[in-house]
Order: structure tokens, then sequence, then C-alpha cells
């Protein structure tokens, strides 16, 4: 049995495609990986906000998914929309690295806390508004592009740090160019940070749906992406939106923190629910139902509303 791979063709996404061969060779199954250029690599002049987030990255290998030319598409999962349309499913969320977002710089001393007022690169809506929150003497400039792409940027002066994943930092090997950590409780990451995806056709066979299952699902972070997930889904938030989401789990009981804050980062709202693991999706709309009640439909469409017009 072959399982054809369909993935992006940038570096962080060749890792986690290589990364799910490995699994899959480790189980004795025979893979391909085809490469797949997405709307979202080929468009880098403007910022994803502005091209209309939804399935950006990841359109042209649902298409392949479709007519089978691929088995499965890995994704970094949150790049992976909340609302998969009806013939497509996940299939396994691979263990999650640490979700913590950091600061990178060439200079090591760099730090959010000094009060120093620097440069940041980022295009992400989140991290922008929860610098404006914690930290409004930093600046920020917009850096799309892949990782290599944006560290040649902070080479080249555009900025004096890059705000990004460690998940990603990590996997390209440049933890020596971390500069801080960031807090959870403060850079609250996107839903799904950290953890790979795979998405296949629901109509794939069972054998081979039983294979990605058996070789590439860690349980635990399974439950926790789909509590996010069904948070970020009742939200209707996509990837430009800043809303923030991540569960944790304790033995049987996981808890989800989940919360949105407005552009300028006036406004956060921000709350914790916790409950049975078994119950991990319905924790997750119950949670997202308690931020609508506080006021986050409000933030919601005021930040769509500030996006229609760019
Ligand atoms: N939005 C881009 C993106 N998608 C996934 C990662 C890397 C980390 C991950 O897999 O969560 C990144 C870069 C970043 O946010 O720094």
């Amino acid at each position: 049995m072959q399982i054809k791979i369909g993935t992006r063709g940038s570096k962080l996404a060749l890792w986690q495609a290589y990364y799910i061969e490995d699994l899959l060779q480790q189980g004795g199954i025979e893979t391909e990986i085809v490469i797949i250029e997405t709307k979202g690599d080929k468009i880098l002049d403007r910022s994803l906000s502005k091209i209309g987030s939804k399935g950006v990255f990841t359109q042209e290998l649902e298409d392949q998914l479709r007519n089978g030319s691929i088995d499965i598409a890995v994704h970094s999962a949150k790049d992976l929309q909340s609302d998969l349309d009806a013939d497509f499913e996940i299939s396994a969320f691979t263990e999650r690295e640490r979700a913590n977002d950091v600061l990178v710089s060439h200079n090591s001393g760099l730090s959010l806390k000094s009060g120093e007022s620097f440069v940041v690169g980022t295009s992400s809506t989140r991290r922008i508004a929860i610098l404006k929150h914690f930290y409004p003497h930093i600046k920020t400039v917009d850096m799309r592009g892949n990782l290599q792409t944006r560290l040649r940027k902070l080479e080249e002066g555009h900025c004096d740090a890059l705000l990004l994943a460690y998940a990603g930092v990590h996997r390209m090997e440049y933890d020596d160019k971390i500069a801080e950590y960031l807090l959870l409780e403060e850079f609250t990451p996107a839903v799904g940070q950290g953890s790979v995806a795979v998405e296949n056709a629901v109509s794939l066979s069972e054998g081979k749906k039983a294979i990605l299952k058996n070789l590439l699902s860690h349980i635990p972070t399974e439950t926790c992406l789909r509590a996010e997930r069904a948070f970020l889904n009742r939200l209707h938030g996509g990837c430009s939106i800043p809303v923030f989401g991540l569960a944790t789990l304790n033995e049987d009981e996981i808890t989800i923190t989940g919360g949105i804050i407005s552009l300028d980062g006036k406004e956060m709202i921000r709350r914790n629910i916790s409950g049975i693991a078994t119950s991990a999706e319905e924790l997750g709309y119950a949670l997202a139902d308690e931020l609508i009640e506080a006021g986050a439909d409000r933030i919601l469409s005021e930040i769509r509303s500030a996006q229609v017009q760019f």
C-alpha cells in the first residue's frame, strides 16, 4: 500500500511532510510526496487579511484530494480552516510542539519586557493586537512570506525582531536566534499552533484511514485541537481574525483558554472553561458562547468591517 502525501513547497511545509512520511514509513507504509503550490504561496505582496483568508493555503491541496491524485494533505494545524467542506475530514493531528510564540532577533538581549522601543515584523493580526495591548511602546511592520524570507528581511534591517511560533522556528533550526520566549498568558497562540494536521477526502478507503489514525494521530493533541477548533468554528474566526485559543489536558480534564482582541488592542475578552475531555468539542462551543455573551460578536463585526475596507 502506498500513501501519496500532498504538501506546499515551503521549507516548513516540507519539514511537516517529511515528518509524516517518516511516521508512515516506520509503520511499513510506502509514500510519495507531491508538492502543490497554493494561492497563499503565490501572492506575497498583500497581507492575508487582504487576500481573504479562507483556504488560501489549502484550496489547491483540497482540489487534488478531491480528484484522488493525493491521499492526504499535510498542513500546519493552525492554517487549516475550522469549517471544512463536508467531503473532507481530518484523520490525525500529530503531537503538539510547544505552543508558545517567540521573539527572534540577531540581538539576543532584546526583550519586550525591557520597556525599550523597537520594531517587530509580523503580519498576524493576533500578534499585532496583543503587542498593542501589553506592549504599546513596540512598533510593528508588516512581514509576510515564509520563514526564510522573513529572516532575510530581518537581516536586511526591515525590523529589529520577528514574532513567530516557536514550533516553526525550532523546526527550521533557528533556535539560536530566539531572544525571548513569550508567555502563553499574553501571547496565547492561534488555535492549532504547533501541531500538524492530516486531511483526507471522506471517500478515502477505510484501510488507508485506519493506517492514518494508527500511525499519525496523537490522541491527547487531537482532543485539545478538536476543542480549540470547535471554539474557533463557533466564533467563525479565520486566520485573519485575532482570536486565540489553547486547550490543555490534565488526565481526563481539559481546560480551554480562549479570547478575542480588538485590532487596536484596546479591548480583550478572554475566558477559561474546564470539563471532562470526552466533551472537548461541546466545551469549545460553550467557551465561544461565553465570549459572544461577553461582547465578542461586536468586536468580530468591527474587525470584519475594518477588513472589508482594504
Ligand atoms: N501562519 C504561518 C504559520 N503556520 C504555521 C507556522 C509555524 C508553527 C506551527 O506549525 O504552528 C507559521 C509561522 C508562524 O506563525 O510563526
